[in-house]
């Protein structure tokens, strides 16, 4: 691997990536950015937590001027959460040089956003749907950008922005630079980025699998009904640093979040429905620590990078192999170790088989946690928890009393006994989860690890109020859509679509806790 400061990068991007304390280029990095920095059009794909913020970020900030007064690189991301953590990237890299780049997402104040704009950042990082909307506002002027990323580009197309995407592109400058970047890339991805970009050079890091080496991926195989009291033991067992937990829809988020917290963990939930001030809070939290537990729809898959995420847990299996690469990438970032579980009901055995032939690596099965195990998690938390008292120095105030107790009883009884009291047993308050039906593989495990399927689907996403309606015939396997209202961004876009998914939007507000 190379130093940065081999690959001839301008002198103030370097302070401050010594600054951020990386020495060694990833190998996304050093590919792309010597041929990024010369205006090269670039296809990256590498796997998830690989740094490929950076190796599309360094050539952005040293090709934009300071001194010009308009926005002059544009970075699309999916989510909102995304366009504020690329931005805060960004803005690291950029601050030596005097680089701004600004976050513009649905679901915050537009005049604000405006106000921000005035102030004219050079970068501007956005989510397709807010970015339109300033453009038709001539808000922001697009005849100045000379680069164009597509971060999670696979995501963009599949979430049906291509026309929003076609239309942004239409107004930047032909000459411009276009970079795309993904961990995973669909083969269609190949023709449509072709039509947007001008003879784009394939930059692929090559591994044997798609997940990285780093992420332990396991699996239990259980019934529904059982998923959400071994989720309980097995975060009790594994007492997780911070764990991110994937459900599937918008209702299991809730559902999940709020019976967790009746189990006593400290615990939020972040999908497409929720206020955008408090998904920023609830990222924030987490970011900082404040909660050790996530749950969260497929909003949070793509490109979010929190340090110390130990556990990935697939509370529902995916539906599709690549949304199964990004939400365990959640964990194992940049070099870092992780655990993954996923959840596979008996019927979902096949789909398993898919996701694990798609991603070339073999999960391994364990058994369900059972409430012995919780207990003797908390067992290990109380010990160390003594042990944190014990190293306290106000713990000397007790010392007398402490002989007195001894004269009683011998240490190992003593001991043993301020463990039972410091152990919170773990609850078993009943909770109500509503079951779901297991995932239909569309695909038939082949020899290549691709199935048929696959097609349009609409993923849920961060829409401002005007998510998708679904009103889902099950048992025809039959879905009809119809719209309501328009929004934010993931819920943007006419073009209805069939959401092989079979994700329930409908939702019946967030219970007060
Ligand atoms: N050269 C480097 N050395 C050490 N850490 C790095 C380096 N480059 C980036 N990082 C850190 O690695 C983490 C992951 O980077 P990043 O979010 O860009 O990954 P990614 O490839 O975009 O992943 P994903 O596919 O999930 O979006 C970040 O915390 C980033 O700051
Ligand atoms: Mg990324």
């Amino acid at each position: 691997m190379a130093q940065f400061h081999e690959l001839n990068i301008e002198h103030s991007i370097m302070q401050a990536i010594d600054k951020m304390g990386f020495e060694e280029a990833t190998p996304i990095q050093e590919k792309v950015i010597p041929l990024g920095k010369e205006g090269q059009d670039i296809i990256g794909q590498a796997q998830t937590g690989t740094g490929k913020t950076v190796a599309f970020g360094i050539p952005c900030v040293e090709q934009v001027d300071v001194e010009e007064k308009h926005p002059q690189a544009l970075v699309l991301t999916p989510t909102r959460e995304l366009a504020i953590q690329v931005a805060e990237e960004l803005n690291k890299l950029g601050r030596f040089k005097g680089i701004r780049a600004l976050p513009i997402y649905g679901g915050q104040e537009i005049t604000r956003q405006i106000t921000a704009l005035k102030k004219r950042p050079q970068i501007i990082v956005a989510t397709p749907g807010r970015y339109m909307d300033h453009m038709r506002r001539k808000t922001i002027r697009p005849e100045y950008l000379k680069i164009v990323v597509l971060d999670e580009a696979d995501e963009m197309l599949s979430m049906g922005f291509i026309e929003d995407i076609e239309t942004i592109l239409q107004e930047v400058p032909n000459e411009r630079q276009t970079l795309l970047f993904s961990a995973t890339m669909p083969p269609k991805l190949k023709g449509i980025a072709d039509r947007f970009m001008n003879n784009p050079v394939s930059i692929a890091v090559k591994a044997k699998q798609l997940t990285v080496e780093n992420i332990d991926q396991r699996y239990i195989v259980l019934p529904e009904k059982d998923k959400f009291d071994v989720l309980c033991n097995l975060l009790d067992k594994e007492t997780p640093e911070l764990a991110i937990i994937f459900g599937r829809t918008k209702r299991r988020v809730d559902e999940l979040t709020d019976s967790l917290s009746i189990r006593g963990f400290a615990v939020e939930g972040l999908h497409g429905d929720m206020k955008q001030e408090r998904r920023d809070l609830v990222i924030k939290k987490f970011k900082r620590g404040s909660i050790d537990v996530m749950v969260a729809t497929d909003v949070a898959a793509r490109g979010l990078d929190v340090n110390d995420v130990s556990h990935v847990i697939n509370f529902d299996l995916p539906q599709d192999s690549e949304s199964y690469v990004h939400r365990i990438g959640r964990t194992g970032r940049a070099g870092r170790k992780g655990i993954s579980y996923s959840f596979v009901t008996p019927r979902e055995k096949d789909h398993l088989a898919y996701i694990e032939e798609s991603t070339k690596k073999r999960m391994t099965q364990i058994q369900p946690p059972t409430y012995a195990d919780a207990l003797s998690g908390r067992h290990e938390q109380a010990v160390e928890m003594l042990r944190d008292a014990a190293m306290d120095p106000s713990a000397a105030q007790l010392t007398n009393a402490a002989r007195g107790l001894l004269e009683q009883f011998d240490a190992e009884t003593l001991v043993s006994a301020a463990l039972k009291m410091v152990t919170k047993e773990p609850s078993k308050k009943p909770v109500k989860i509503t079951g779901e039906a297991p995932v239909r593989s569309k695909h038939k495990p082949s020899r290549d690890g691709r199935g048929g399927g696959g097609g349009k689907r609409r993923k849920d996403r961060g829409g401002g109020g005007g998510g998708l309606r679904i009103n889902a015939k099950k048992r025809s396997g039959k879905k009809e859509f119809s719209r309501a209202g328009a929004g934010g961004d993931g819920g943007r876009g006419k073009r209805g679509r069939d959401d092989r998914r079979g994700r329930d939007d409908r939702r019946g507000g967030r219970k007060k806790k």
